[in-house]
């Protein structure tokens, strides 16, 4: 499906070169085809939402393009780079710039929410004590985590708060990509809407670009750009909300036309963009 380009600021992201570039990758663990020849291309500043059943095989791309997974065939171009043919010095290159929150958060337990922030600075910089301790600072202010949570252990810590000490962790080396496996799961939905607002808030004021794994409709009306559909072993489809809503395949039409997405307005993401506010977006 073709791109349904909306406003300038999309047009000029659109007609940038992907930062991540998928073509034909298929991934299989022994005899299980996960991904077959499927192709996805993520542009610059965008918030990219992946969407597709459980078990289709959404982690499996995002850790096939982070290099924990094995691809059987198929090529993959991060920033420009063809990942099978870098060296190791354009591979940590790249890593440094790609962050990931998994899912779960997955902070070390042992670890306090400053340590966490610190662990990719110590695996990729060699910086004092003193700035990393500043800086981690800086990332705890930047994801809206109260200052006196830097001492605290994963175990003291909300839901809500994990989610933000993660995102301070994958934040850590000012990445250019941030990957989001389910950020908003498990979050009651005002501490997910605040937790889609500072995703929309890093993106605008730091050029972020996002690919977000979610089941969560309200992520995906609210802040994503596009959002690609993961079926059939393949990007079944791409576009826009306003593209969802007219695809006929079964799947993403009961997706976006179910019983749980009839309250939502199609015309209030333009609303939303035009506003700049996210309380427009579902009609009661
Ligand atoms: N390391 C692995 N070894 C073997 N099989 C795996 C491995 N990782 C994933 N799989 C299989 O790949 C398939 C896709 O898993 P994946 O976690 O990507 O699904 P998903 O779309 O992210 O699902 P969900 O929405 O439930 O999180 C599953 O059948 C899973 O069992």
């Amino acid at each position: 499906m073709a791109h349904a380009i909306e406003t300038e600021r999309e047009q000029a992201d659109y007609a940038a070169a992907p930062v991540i570039s998928v073509r034909d990758v298929t991934v299989s663990f022994g005899s299980q085809t996960v991904l077959d020849k499927l192709s996805l291309d993520v542009y610059p500043g965008e918030i990219l939402g992946f969407i597709g059943p459980s078990g289709a095989g959404k982690s499996v791309l995002m850790r096939t393009i982070l290099g924990l997974n094995q691809k059987t065939s198929g090529e993959i171009r991060i920033f420009g780079y063809d990942i099978d043919k870098v060296t190791d010095i354009e591979k940590m290159e790249i890593d440094m710039r790609m962050g990931v929150l998994f899912q779960h958060g997955a902070l070390f337990s042992a670890l306090n929410v400053l340590e966490n922030i610190q662990v990719p600075m110590r695996e990729y910089l060699d910086l004092s004590p003193r700035l990393m301790d500043e800086l981690a600072r800086l990332k705890i202010d930047l994801v809206g985590l109260p200052q006196n949570a830097a001492e605290k252990l994963p175990s003291e810590l909300s839901g809500g708060m994990i989610k933000r000490a993660a995102l301070a962790r994958a934040l850590a080396l000012d990445p250019d990509i941030v990957f989001l496996d389910e950020p908003t799961s498990g979050l009651d939905p005002i501490g997910a809407a605040e937790f889609d607002d500072l995703i929309a808030n890093l993106r605008n004021t730091m050029g972020l670009t996002v690919f977000m794994v979610t089941h969560d409709l309200d992520s995906l009306f609210s802040v994503c750009d596009r959002i690609a559909v993961l079926g059939k072993k393949r990007v079944l489809v791409d576009g826009s909300i306003e593209d969802m809503l007219k695809v006929d395949e079964p799947w993403v039409k009961a997706y976006f036309r179910g019983k749980r997405a009839r309250q939502i307005d199609p015309a209030a993401k333009k609303r939303r963009r035009a506003e700049g506010g996210r309380d427009m977006e579902a009609t009661g």
